[in-house]
Formats: C-alpha cells, sequence, structure tokens
C-alpha cells in the first residue's frame, strides 16, 4: 500500500504549532492525555462486544501498556481497546471537530501575557495533540475490532501527516512518540525514566479502571535494582484503579478527585466544586459530580453533550447520560454508579426508569443545595458560578416547577441598589421597605435601557429597589409570576403601582381620586382615540418626569415576549396596552386645559398631539413604533411651529 500524505486541517495546524512551541509549562500532562484516550478506547470496545455479539474482538485482557526505550529515545502507549480506521484516523486525528476551537484560537491570538495564555489552554484541553510539547515525531498504529487492516499515521506535527494502511496490526492504537531532548528548564523531563511515568500515572490516572502497565526496560539504566537477575519479570500495574467514588471521602485527596473530572470532561482546569452523593437502601448508587469553574464555549449549542457518565457496579455503561441531570444543570459532569441495573440499559429505557427518574430529582436537588451552601459559605466562589452558569441555570425557573424556588434562591440579579454587585432575592427581601409587599423588577435590553425606562421613575423617587434582567431568558420565566419566601415578583411596567407606608398610599389615593375627575373627560377622549392601538388611557402614579409611559395589564404578555414568540414562529396576538399619563406635567395638564377649552372644535391638532405623546412613551421604553414616517411628519410640523 502506498503512503499517502494529508494535510492537516488550518485550525488543526495552529493548534499544533502551540504544542511544537511549547506554549503549555506542564508537559507532563500528554500523558494523562494518552492514557484517558485509550481508556476510552477500551470502555467503547467492552460496550461494543456486549452489544454485538459477532465482533470479531479479543476482549480478554484489555489493558494499557506503556514501553519506553532508552536507546531510541521513545515511549509507546498501547491499548487493546476499539481502535481506528483508516477514515477515522483521518477524521478524528487530522481535523478538529469541537466548534469551540476557532474562538479559542482567537482568544488565545490575542492573549497578551503567557499566564492568559496558559489559563485559556487549561479550559480547552488538546488532547492527543499535546504529544507534540514532548516529541517531534508521532506514530500512530492503529486496527479497529472486528477489522483484518491497520492504519499507520505519521506525523512531526508541521502541517502534513502521512497514514499507510498496514496487513499485521495488533488490535487496538499504539502511539509512539520520539521524544526531544530532555530540558529541565522548559519542564521537558526524562519521559524513558520508569520513575518519572511511575510518577507520572500515579498522579494523573490512578483511578483509571483499566490496568496501565509498564514493561520492564530492556536494561534498566538508574532504576533497575531489581531487575539485577537474568529472569524475565512481570509488567508492573501502576495504577489502583480504585473507583473514586467508592472510596470514603478521607482516603481520596482533592488532587486526585480533580485528576478523575480532569479524565471526564477534557477540560485541563480544576473543577470548581466536587459533589459526593452515596445513596443507600432499594436502589443503591453512588455519584460524584462536578461543578466546573467555567462555562465551555458550546453550553448554549443545540446538541451540547451532558456530562455525566453512567457506571454499573464500576462498569461504564454510557457517556453524556441525559436522563440523569435536567437540562438546566447539563454543565456538571461526573460519574453516576448504580447498583441494579442491568448491563445492557439503554437510553430509552433510563428515560422510562422510576428509579432513575428518583435519581435525577435526588441529584438536581442535590447540585442545587450545594449551590446554596456556596453561596453562604463562599461568596466569592458561589459568584464565579453564577457568572459561569446563571444564564443557563434560570432555563430551570421555566422548566422545574418543583425545583423553583430553590432556583430562585441560588440566583443573583443586577440591581438598582448596587451598580457593580447583583444581589441574591435573600438580600433584597432583607432591605425591602416597610409596606413593600411585591419584588419588583424591570426587564430590558441592557442595564442602561431599562435604568432609563419611565417606568422606574415613581420606584427611584421612592428609593424602592428595583432588579434588572436582561438576558433574553429572564422576559420568559418571569412572566410565570413567581414568589421567592412569600413574595411575588413584580413588573414595574405592569399594572398599577402602589408604593409607599399605608399612610402615603391613602394620600395618593385620594389625590388620584380629585386628579381623575379633572382629567377624566380627556381620559375617555384619548380611550377613544388611540382605541385602535391602546386599551385604556389612565393616569399614572409611576411617572415623576416624563409625560407619559405605556404599560402592560398585570398577567398580559409583555412586547418583548410577544416578539420572541413570533421568532420563533408562533401566531401570537398582539396585545393592546394602556396609555398612562403624568397629570403633573406640563404636556399633560396642558393638553387637558386645551381639549376642555376646544374639544372637537380644534380639528384633528389634539388628536395628533395625543398620538405623539402615545409614540413618546413608546420611544422612551425603547419600542418601536407602528408608523415612524407619521410620526417624524407631526413631530417636524410641531417644531416648525415654534420656530
Ligand atoms: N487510543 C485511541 N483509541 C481509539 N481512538 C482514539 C485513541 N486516541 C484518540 N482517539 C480518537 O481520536 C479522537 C481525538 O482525540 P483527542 O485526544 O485529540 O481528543 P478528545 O480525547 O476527543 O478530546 P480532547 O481534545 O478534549 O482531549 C478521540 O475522540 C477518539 O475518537
Amino acid at each position: 500500500m502506498p503512503t499517502e500524505t494529508f494535510e492537516f486541517q488550518v485550525e488543526a495546524r495552529q493548534l499544533l504549532q502551540m504544542m511544537i512551541h511549547s506554549i503549555y509549562s506542564n508537559k507532563d500532562v500528554f500523558l494523562r492525555e494518552l492514557v484517558s484516550n485509550a481508556s476510552d478506547a477500551l470502555d467503547k470496545l467492552r460496550l461494543e462486544a456486549l452489544r454485538d455479539d459477532s465482533l470479531d474482538a479479543d476482549v480478554s485482557d484489555l489493558h494499557i501498556a506503556i514501553e519506553t526505550d532508552r536507546q531510541a529515545r521513545t515511549l509507546t502507549v498501547r491499548d487493546n481497546g476499539i481502535g481506528m480506521s483508516h477514515d477515522e484516523v483521518v477524521q478524528l486525528i487530522g481535523t478538529i471537530a469541537n466548534s469551540g476551537t476557532a474562538k479559542f484560537l482567537r482568544d488565545f491570538k490575542e492573549a497578551e501575557s503567557t499566564a492568559a495564555a496558559e489559563g485559556l489552554i487549561g479550559q480547552f484541553g488538546v488532547g492527543f495533540y499535546s504529544s507534540f510539547m514532548v516529541a517531534d515525531e508521532v506514530t500512530l498504529l492503529t486496527r479497529r475490532a472486528g477489522e483484518s487492516q491497520g492504519t499507520r499515521w505519521t506525523s512531526t506535527g508541521e502541517g502534513t501527516y502521512t497514514i499507510e494502511t498496514v496487513d499485521s496490526a495488533p488490535q487496538g492504537t499504539a502511539v509512539t512518540l520520539r521524544l526531544k531532548p530532555e530540558d529541565t528548564d522548559d519542564q521537558l523531563h526524562d519521559y524513558v525514566s520508569p520513575w518519572k511515568i511511575r510518577e507520572i500515572v500515579k498522579r494523573y490516572s490512578d483511578f483509571i479502571t483499566w490496568p496501565v502497565r509498564m514493561a520492564p526496560e530492556a536494561a534498566d539504566g538508574a532504576d533497575g535494582a531489581e531487575g539485577a537477575d537474568d529472569a524475565p519479570r512481570e509488567p508492573e500495574t501502576l495504577n489502583s484503579m480504585k473507583a473514586l467514588w467508592a472510596r470514603s471521602r478521607d482516603e481520596v485527596t482533592d488532587d486526585e478527585y480533580h485528576e478523575l473530572y480532569k479524565h471526564i470532561s477534557h477540560d485541563w482546569s480544576a473543577p470548581l466544586e466536587t459533589i459526593r452523593l452515596q445513596a443507600e437502601g432499594t436502589f443503591e448508587y453512588q455519584a460524584l459530580l462536578f461543578i466546573p469553574s467555567h462555562a465551555p464555549q458550546d453550553l448554549f449549542m443545540q446538541g451540547y453533550q451532558r456530562g455525566i457518565q453512567l457506571y454499573v457496579k464500576r462498569v461504564f455503561i454510557m457517556d453524556d447520560c441525559e436522563a440523569l441531570m435536567p437540562p438546566y444543570l447539563r454543565f456538571v459532569k461526573g460519574v453516576v454508579d448504580a447498583q441494579d441495573l442491568s448491563l445492557n440499559v439503554s437510553r430509552e429505557i433510563l428515560q422510562q426508569d422510576r428509579q432513575i427518574q428518583l435519581m435525577h430529582r435526588r441529584l438536581a436537588k442535590k447540585v442545587l443545595s450545594t449551590v446554596k451552601d456556596m453561596m453562604s459559605a463562599e461568596p466569592e466562589r458561589y459568584a464565579t458560578f453564577w457568572r459561569e452558569f446563571g444564564r443557563v441555570l434560570k432555563e430551570g425557573l421555566l422548566s422545574d416547577f418543583e425545583n423553583r424556588e430553590a432556583i430562585l434562591g441560588v440566583s443573583s440579579f443586577a440591581t438598582t441598589h448596587d451598580k457593580d454587585e447583583p444581589t441574591t432575592l435573600r438580600q433584597y427581601v432583607e432591605r425591602m421597605k416597610d409596606g413593600q409587599e411585591h419584588i419588583f423588577y424591570l426587564t430590558g435590553e441592557s442595564r442602561q435601557a431599562i435604568e432609563n425606562s419611565p417606568h422606574m421613575e415613581a420606584f427611584r423617587a421612592k428609593g424602592v429597589e428595583v432588579l434588572l434582567l436582561t438576558d433574553p431568558v429572564d422576559e420568559v420565566w418571569v412572566q410565570a409570576e413567581p414568589a421567592f419566601d412569600g413574595k411575588q415578583l413584580r413588573s414595574v411596567a405592569k399594572g398599577e403601582v402602589d408604593l409607599g407606608t399605608e399612610e402615603e398610599k391613602k394620600e395618593a389615593a385620594t389625590e388620584r381620586e380629585g386628579r381623575q375627575q379633572e382629567y377624566s373627560d380627556l381620559l375617555g377622549w384619548m380611550t377613544d382615540r388611540l382605541s385602535g392601538t391602546v386599551k385604556e388611557v389612565r393616569l399614572s402614579s409611576r411617572l415623576t418626569v416624563s409625560p407619559a409611559c405605556i404599560v402592560s395589564d398585570m398577567h398580559d404578555v409583555t412586547p418583548a415576549l410577544e416578539n420572541m414568540y413570533r421568532a420563533m414562529g408562533q401566531d401570537v396576538p398582539q396585545v393592546k396596552r394602556i396609555l398612562e399619563l403624568n397629570p403633573g406635567h406640563p404636556l399633560v395638564s396642558g393638553l387637558n386645559r386645551a381639549h376642555a377649552e376646544r374639544g372637537e372644535g380644534d380639528g384633528t391638532g389634539l388628536q395628533e398631539t395625543a398620538e405623539l405623546l402615545h409614540d413618546l412613551a413608546l420611544l422612551a421604553e425603547g419600542g418601536e413604533l407602528g408608523d415612524p414616517s407619521r410620526f417624524v411628519r407631526l413631530m417636524a410640523d410641531r417644531l416648525e411651529r415654534t420656530l
């Protein structure tokens, strides 16, 4: 078979350049990545053999072997797992499928310091390519289980790689690195030293459920005292293979947990939080869950895979087990090991299994209670959590009614109380004024747009705190009018506003009655004239500066939500809103006077002013005018008359 030469895909080439030019200081992790890939390949083969009786594969002694050759300065990581076909090698090794890669590479180029660059690569992980940190040539020999021919892939990482079909290759994959010269200043250690290999495997891969064996060296150099006689020596198993989730907490160090997390998540940075759960009784299981320290790039993309692995009695069953975690907690990674499930369990069966549903509920509650504890015990860590995952967690307010209050309890919101620091609802409630019954909020595109909205005026004047909700998802969950601690969340742009102490409310009601009489003719006339666009015109108690604003009825859908539904292709009827006038504004009192004096005798002039008042209110809240050209014409006409 001829040797074919291929070019790496552009992103792959860029990534390889970074590896070759050593931007990541801790080079030891290349071995963790190779062992991790080998372990995944063994998991895959065991599963495939379980599901497909006809698979012609040897599963009698699945393991990982590390071989070193001091003379040739090579290191080989070998597994007898699933292997790869010719096309899979081209696809999986020559290209990068991860959709976040392009963004990562952009950010990377813009990173100003080495520390920033390292932080970025820590968030990303480059798997197999990390071999090029320590090797100047990498060869991968692989044969897919069940196939007869193998494939040899070789590259120096410089833009191209070669592929050749080989007739005799063992099942599985062997990755051989031709090591760069040792350079301890650059953290390039002696990777042919058994001592070093033992140390790295112990540190990073001890929990791997397959044996990681090291063949004895031919001439056992400095380490070789035990090999003095000529008897053939057994390979040494380097890892304990103990499932961390099955060990008691005081036996496992944080570092060990973190390494398991990195193996499961392909994330190179440590998790923010480790969560353990042991369920005893009729349905026994253990869970070891992790909250990452940063959100992955594709968290909001369709097809994002959830990171819970399912094991049954220590045997890996599946990745991305969506039946175990609600979608709004999809960022949680980890392992769940159940005692009483069949090894053959399918995704469909899991979705319907009552025990799994109970497990799902319990895991979700456990994650939420952990976040709650973090919130009170470690506010800074919680702040990181919220910054990274707040948006996705809030999706739960729409879908998980049982936990809605718990989710609200661990949520934070931007607030008028503090320009920089968000608030929790508990803190908001503690600051509520005497006589204030509700938690007030306003939704909008940005903090600035909300703060400038006329709806905020009375709240600002009375010093009543308002939550500023700017995520698109906020628009949707608030519609269900949830409550926290018995206090309902209320939009400041909906319904009547009634602020202040009991006494102030009474005074305001008396004043409103008097005003109501004074303005009743104008309000009736405007309601009639503007009936095509609004359902009522009334006096406002929420304005102090602006002449008018538009509000929604308490339970009506807001225009932003209407627009969102329309964008999703749903047919929603236009909901008419309410125009509120500020009787303290000269434009409104003037209009009232003019209407009382001239009434219908004025022709179209007053009606046009009423229309303009409505349009100004719409613009002030950032809304879109129904007929902008008519607005411009009427406005220009009035401006002209001022000259
Ligand atoms: N030893 C192996 N046996 C079988 N397939 C492998 C092996 N090593 C790598 N692969 C295949 O190549 C793919 C790419 O590997 P690589 O290590 O670059 O990325 P990854 O493990 O998927 O993710 P990450 O880049 O986050 O580590 C793997 O997903 C796997 O399908």
